[in-house]
C-alpha cells in the first residue's frame, strides 16, 4: 500500500482476472501489430520529452498557453524532421502532443483543400511550401452571420479582367471571417470561400488561396484585417487555439490563386465548370468528418479509461464492522452508466476505421470519375460525425460525474477534456444531413430501385416492414442476426414513416421542414444501425488472441442492447419488438455487465494510452491516486504563499472589524 492509502496493488489485482489477452486486444484496438508500435513509440517520445509536459497547462494564462502551444508545435516539427518520421508516425506524434493548436487545420483542412480542389499545377506549386512549413495555412469559410448556411457566405471575389486579379472584399460586419483556427495569430495564408462573381455574375461560392501576412515580419498584407476573436470555454483547453476574424478592404490575388480544379475563370473572365460535381467543393469537410469520427473514439476511451481504473480505485460503504468499503466499479448503478461508454469506445473505434476505408474508396472512385458513391460518403460522414460527437461529449461528461468530487478537479483530466472535445459537436456542422439522403433512398425502393452499401437493408422492405423479433429469452438477444433485424427495422420504418407524412404536406419543403424533428431521429437511428452493423461486420474478421473476440462480443452486445433500451420507444412504437422483448434485453445487460466487469481494467489498458497522454491523477496507470492529488494541490499557484496575496487589503481589515463588532 502506497503513503496516505492509495492501493496500487488494486489495479494489479483488477488486471490479474483478466480473462483475455491484452496484448491481442491492442492489436484489435489498434488495427494491425505495426499500428501499435508505432503508437507506442511516439506516445513514449513525447511523453518523455520535457517540452511537451502538460501538467500546469491548466494554470496557464490564454497569453502563455498560446506561446506555449507555438514553442510545442515548433519543437514538435523540429523532433519530426530531426528524426525524419514518416507521415503516419508525424501525425501519431501530434496527436499525443495533445495540444490543440494552428497546425491541426493546417495539415487538417489547408492542405487537404489544395489537394482536393486545386489543379494538379496549383498543388505543385503550394503544397511543396506547405509541407515545409514555409507558409502555414487555415481554413476560412465561416463568417460572423453564416456558419451551417454556406451558401449564404458574404465575402466576395469580383475578377478584374484589366489586372487578371481577384478582388477580395467584405461588404458587411456579419461578412467577417469569424472562427477559423489558426487565423487569429499564426497562419500566413488561408483558402477563403467566396462569392465568385466575374462578368459581373455571382456564381456562388468558390474556394481562393489568400495570402494574409507577410513572411518576413508576420504582420497582416495590406487591406487585410486580423485578430483572436476571444476567450473561449474552459480554463486552458480550446484556448491554446486562436480562432480569428478576418476581413478583406479590396485585397488583389493573382487569377491562378483561385482553386480551380472544379471550375475555372479564363483570362478573359469567362466562368467555366468542369464535369466534376459542384458538391466536390464540399470535400474536405467530407475528409475533415471522417477524422473526427476517428477522433471521437480516442477521446471517449480517454475518459473511460480514467473512469474505469478511477472506479477501481475507489471506495465508498459496504463495510460496517471496519473492514475493506466496496469499490465502486461493484455497483450496478456504476457499471450500468459506465461500462455502455466503454462499449461505445470500442464501436466508434471500429466505425472509423470503417469509415477511413470508405473515404479511401470514394477518393479512389473519383479519381476515375466516378461520383456514384459519393452522397453516401457525405451522409455518412456527417452522420456519424454529428452522432459520435454528441454522445462523446455527453460520455465525458458522464465519466466526470462517475469520478464525484474529484472528477471536477483540473488534475483528473475531465474538466479540460471536456471543454477541449465538446465543440467537436458544432464545428463542421451539428446537423444530421443523412435525412434527406434517407428520403431519397426510400423514394428510390417505391420505384424498385436496389439500394447498395449503407442503405442496402432498405432493400429488404417487404420483410423489414412487417417482421417481428423472434426473440424468446434473454439470450437470444446475443445473436446477431436478431440484433441488426431489429435495428434495420426501427431505422426502416421511421424513415418509412417520415416520407409518409412528408408526403401528405402540402409541399415537400413545408413537410421536410415541419417533420424535422422526426427526420432527424430517422437520421439518428439510421446512424446508430451502421455503427451496431460495423462492429458486428468486425466481429467477423479474423480477431487472434485468446479471449478476445469474446470479450469484443460482449461489448458489442452491450452496445446494441443499451441502445435499445435507451430507445425503447422508437422500438416498441414501430412495432419491432414488444415491451417483454424489451425486458429480456434489459435482462442480458445485467449478464453481460457482470461478465465484463473482471475484464473491464484490461479492457481500458488495452488503448495503450500513457499517463502523460491521459493527462489524469485518476487514471494513472499505477492506481496510485491520493498521493498524486494530493501533490498535485500543491502546485497551484494559490498555494505558493501560505497567506494568500489579497489578506492585507480585503481580509485583514474585514476579519479586524468583525472583531471590533464582536467587541461592542
Ligand atoms: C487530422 C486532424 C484534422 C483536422 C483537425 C480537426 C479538428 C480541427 C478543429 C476544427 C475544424 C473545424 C473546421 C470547420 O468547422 S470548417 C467549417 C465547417 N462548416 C460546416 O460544416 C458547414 C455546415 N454546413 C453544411 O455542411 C451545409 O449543410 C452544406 C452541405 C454546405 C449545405 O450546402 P448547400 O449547397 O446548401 O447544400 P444542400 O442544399 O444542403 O445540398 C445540396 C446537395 O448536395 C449534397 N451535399 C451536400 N454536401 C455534400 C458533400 N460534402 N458531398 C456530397 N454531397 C453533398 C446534399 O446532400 C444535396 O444533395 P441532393 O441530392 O439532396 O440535392
Ligand atoms: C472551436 C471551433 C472551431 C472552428 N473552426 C473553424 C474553422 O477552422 N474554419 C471555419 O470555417 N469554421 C470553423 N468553425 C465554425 C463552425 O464550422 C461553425 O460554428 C459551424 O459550422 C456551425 O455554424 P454556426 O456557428 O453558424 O451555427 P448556426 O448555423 O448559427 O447554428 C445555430 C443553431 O441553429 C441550428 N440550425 C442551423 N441551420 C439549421 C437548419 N437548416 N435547420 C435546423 N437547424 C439549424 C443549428 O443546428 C444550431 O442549433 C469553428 C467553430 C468552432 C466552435
Amino acid at each position: 500500500m502506497a503513503d496516505g492509502g492509495g492501493e496500487p496493488d488494486q489495479l494489479a489485482g483488477e488486471r490479474a482476472t483478466a480473462q483475455f489477452d491484452v496484448d491481442g486486444m491492442k492489436v484489435a484496438w489498434a488495427g494491425s501489430r505495426h499500428a501499435v508500435e508505432v503508437a507506442d513509440r511516439m506516445a513514449r517520445l513525447v511523453a518523455s520529452d520535457p517540452v511537451f509536459r502538460k501538467d500546469t497547462r491548466t494554470m496557464l494564462s490564454r497569453k502563455e498557453l498560446f506561446k506555449d502551444t507555438l514553442k510545442k508545435a515548433a519543437h514538435a516539427w523540429k523532433r519530426i524532421v530531426e528524426l525524419r518520421l514518416t507521415e503516419e508516425e508525424a501525425n501519431l506524434l501530434r496527436l499525443y502532443v495533445d495540444q490543440p493548436g494552428y497546425v491541426d487545420l493546417h495539415w487538417g483542412m489547408f492542405v487537404p483543400a489544395i489537394k482536393g480542389q486545386g489543379t494538379e499545377e496549383q498543388q505543385k506549386k503550394w503544397l511543396p511550401m506547405a509541407y515545409k512549413f514555409q507558409i502555414i495555412g487555415c481554413y476560412a469559410q465561416t463568417e460572423l452571420g453564416h456558419g451551417s448556411n454556406v451558401q449564404g457566405l458574404e465575402t466576395t471575389a469580383t475578377f478584374d479582367p484589366s489586372a487578371d486579379e481577384f478582388v477580395m472584399h467584405s461588404p458587411t460586419l456579419t461578412s467577417s471571417k469569424w472562427w477559423p483556427g489558426g487565423l487569429g495569430k499564426a497562419s500566413t495564408h488561408a483558402v477563403v470561400y467566396a462569392r465568385l462573381i466575374t462578368e459581373g455574375k455571382d456564381y456562388g461560392i468558390h474556394g481562393f488561396i489568400v495570402q494574409l501576412r507577410s513572411l518576413d515580419d508576420h504582420s497582416p498584407l495590406p487591406g487585410v484585417t486580423l485578430g483572436d476573436i476571444g476567450g473561449k470555454f474552459g480554463s486552458g483547453a480550446y484556448n491554446s487555439m486562436d480562432n480569428g476574424v478576418l476581413r478583406f478592404d479590396h485585397v488583389r490575388i493573382p487569377r491562378d490563386q483561385m482553386l480551380m480544379r472544379l471550375s475555372q475563370v479564363t483570362r478573359e473572365g469567362k466562368y467555366v465548370h468542369s464535369d466534376v460535381p459542384k458538391q466536390l467543393l464540399y470535400g474536405t469537410m467530407v475528409y475533415v468528418r471522417q477524422t473526427i469520427v476517428a477522433d471521437a473514439s480516442k477521446a471517449l476511451s480517454r475518459a473511460v479509461c480514467i473512469a474505469v481504473r478511477y472506479s477501481a480505485i475507489r471506495k465508498q460503504f459496504g463495510s460496517q464492522d471496519g473492514g475493506p468499503e466496496t469499490q465502486v466499479l461493484n455497483y450496478k448503478t456504476q457499471q450500468s452508466r459506465l461500462f455502455p461508454l466503454l462499449a461505445s469506445a470500442y464501436a466508434y473505434r471500429f466505425v472509423g476505421q470503417w469509415l477511413k476505408w470508405l473515404y479511401t474508396d470514394v477518393t479512389q472512385k473519383l479519381e476515375a470519375k466516378d461520383y456514384s458513391t459519393l452522397p453516401e460518403a457525405h451522409a455518412c460522414t456527417a452522420g456519424l460525425k454529428s452522432v459520435t460527437t454528441s454522445a462523446t461529449a455527453d460520455a465525458i461528461e458522464e465519466c466526470r460525474k462517475l469520478c464525484g468530487g474529484h472528477g471536477y478537479l483540473n488534475s483528473s483530466g475531465l474538466p479540460e477534456l471536456f471543454a477541449v472535445y465538446v465543440p467537436a459537436c458544432t464545428y463542421e456542422g451539428d446537423n444530421v444531413q443523412v435525412a434527406r439522403f434517407l428520403m431519397k433512398t426510400v423514394a428510390q425502393v417505391a420505384t424498385g430501385k436496389q439500394p447498395v452499401g449503407t442503405i442496402a437493408y432498405m432493400g429488404n422492405i417487404q420483410h423489414l416492414m412487417q417482421c417481428k423479433s423472434a426473440v424468446n429469452t434473454a439470450e437470444d438477444w446475443l445473436n446477431p442476426a436478431a440484433i441488426k433485424e431489429v435495428f434495420e427495422a426501427r431505422a426502416l420504418r421511421m424513415a418509412v414513416n417520415c416520407a409518409q407524412n412528408i408526403s401528405k404536406a402540402p409541399s415537400q419543403e413545408e413537410g421536410f421542414s415541419e417533420l424535422s424533428p422526426d427526420l432527424l431521429e430517422a437520421a439518428v437511428a439510421h446512424v446508430q444501425l451502421i455503427i451496431v452493423t460495423k462492429f458486428i461486420e468486425k466481429l467477423q474478421e479474423d480477431i487472434p488472441g485468446p479471449g478476445v473476440k469474446e470479450q469484443l462480443q460482449k461489448l458489442c452486445s452491450i452496445y446494441a442492447l443499451h441502445l435499445l433500451h435507451k430507445h425503447l420507444g422508437d422500438f416498441l412504437s414501430t412495432g419491432c419488438i414488444t415491451a417483454r422483448q424489451g425486458a429480456l434485453a434489459n435482462e442480458l445487460l445485467g449478464k453481460l455487465y457482470a461478465q465484463v466487469r473482471p475484464n473491464a481494467v484490461a479492457l481500458v489498458d488495452a488503448f495503450d494510452y500513457t499517463d502523460h497522454y491521459l493527462g489524469s491523477v485518476l487514471g494513472r496507470y499505477d492506481g496510485d491516486v491520493y498521493p498524486a492529488l494530493y501533490e498535485e494541490a500543491w502546485k497551484d499557484p494559490l498555494n505558493e504563499t501560505v497567506v494568500p496575496d489579497g489578506y492585507q487589503e480585503h481580509l485583514r481589515p474585514l476579519l479586524k472589524q468583525q472583531l471590533k463588532l464582536s467587541r461592542l
